[in-house]
């Protein structure tokens, strides 16, 4: 496919978008109709697609029009390019601009945010937010948590590169990678398949390096999904004894495999009654922290959906506060940048129970982390 096949494509994917399908479906159908793309088609196509939601409301302004032809033309004067050369309908190009297409719109500054989500982004972020907003148009950098139960940096660091996968090493946390070229192979290549990296961007990475652990602490990962805070605290401190669980078991279905590939092992619990030194509540949130990689996501929120995630957040850490052993940690969690997910969750936490004393509380934004992560530890009285 040429580029501007490709941008025609972009286009139909994205009016589906818009009119309300998602976006990993739309691909995925718009894949499997078009055998004759290859894989790099598909991830340009990808890109198109991903870049134009991450700028929707900047793009649509500079194309004149909220629609999959607007975002193109948008992209394209942002570029530096006259979409009339692109826009040409020969071969498989989109077809010729019309007349109100043609007309360059006056400029209007955009935020690429849902308006309701303006007010409260701007209230959680203060004088950051604006700069947090234009970071979350780009594309989000990959990352890898290399695992000392399997290599050290250094071998971890040569077998990525002997496929073709270019790491650095980041003077905020050692054994974080970022992925400076070959994004797309890392999940074919030996240092993954065989445990020595796990994907997992840096701020997740920074908050549980803060988490406070002894050899031999019980460990509750309450929301553990897919097991991503499960498997990085083992691979600070081996000797923990980790236990998993989440609402819905069936996210956990990966977990084996992926403790198996990692050389560690986490159990599954289906009704946590015990106590714990440590209960780390990673819950479901917003992901307004992660919109980069997600800007679908971005999009479909709504305000009802926000506050039933609030609701659940409160609901789990009343759940989980009679888990934690006297003297032990709650580490809350999100990947949230909003207030109400975040700081005013634990106030109100702490305004409902009180037998704990905030002991450490941080937000990580891609201006001085990677994606927007958010971690408060408190601690049970004894
Ligand atoms: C942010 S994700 C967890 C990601 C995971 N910790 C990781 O690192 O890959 C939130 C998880 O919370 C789970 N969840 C939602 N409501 C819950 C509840 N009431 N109790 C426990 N887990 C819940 C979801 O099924 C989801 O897997």
């Amino acid at each position: 496919m040429n580029p501007a096949a490709r941008i025609a494509a972009a286009i139909d994917i994205l009016d589906r978008i818009l009119a309300g399908e998602p976006a990993e479906p739309s691909l995925l159908r718009w894949s499997r109709a078009s055998r004759f793309a290859g894989s790099g088609d598909r991830a340009a196509v990808r890109d198109l697609v991903f870049d134009a939601l991450r700028r929707r409301n900047t793009l649509a302004a500079l194309g004149g029009d909220l629609s999959g032809r607007g975002l193109m033309i948008g992209r394209l004067r942002d570029l530096g390019t006259d979409p009339e050369t692109v826009f040409t309908g020969s071969g498989h190009a989109p077809s010729p601009l019309g007349e109100h297409e043609r007309r360059m719109p006056e400029a209007s500054p955009a935020i690429d945010l849902p308006e309701w989500v303006v007010p409260r982004w701007r209230n959680s972020l203060g004088a950051q937010a604006d700069d947090i907003a234009i970071l979350m148009g780009q594309r989000a950098p990959v990352w890898l948590r290399v695992n000392p139960v399997r290599a050290t940096v250094r071998r971890a660091m040569e077998v990525l590169a002997a496929g073709g996968i270019e790491t650095v090493e980041d003077d905020r946390l050692p054994g974080a990678l970022r992925v400076i070229a070959g994004e797309r192979k890392v999940a074919r290549n030996a240092a993954y398949l065989g445990g020595m990296v796990e994907l997992q961007d840096l701020s997740p990475q920074l908050a549980c390096a803060a988490l406070p652990l002894r050899p031999g602490d019980r460990v509750l990962d309450y929301c553990a999904g897919g097991g991503g805070k499960s498997l990085a605290l083992i691979g600070r401190q081996p000797d923990l004894r980790v236990e998993a669980h989440d609402a819905d078991p069936a996210r956990m279905q990966d977990l084996p495999a992926r403790a198996s590939r990692a050389g560690v092992s986490v159990l599954r619990v289906d009704a946590p009654s015990q106590r714990y030194q440590l209960v780390v509540a990673d819950v479901p949130c917003s992901g307004s922290g992660t919109w980069r990689r997600s800007p679908d996501a971005k999009w479909r929120l709504d305000e009802a959906a926000l506050d039933n995630l609030v609701a659940t957040q409160a609901e789990i850490l009343d759940r989980v506060s009679d888990l934690v052993a006297p003297g032990g940690c709650l580490a809350y969690m999100t990947c949230s940048l909003l207030a109400e997910e975040n700081g005013a969750q634990i106030d109100a936490f702490l305004e409902r129970d009180d037998g704990y004393t905030r002991m450490s509380q941080c937000l990580w934004t891609p201006i001085d982390a990677s994606d927007g992560f958010f971690l408060s530890v408190l601690r049970r009285h004894d």
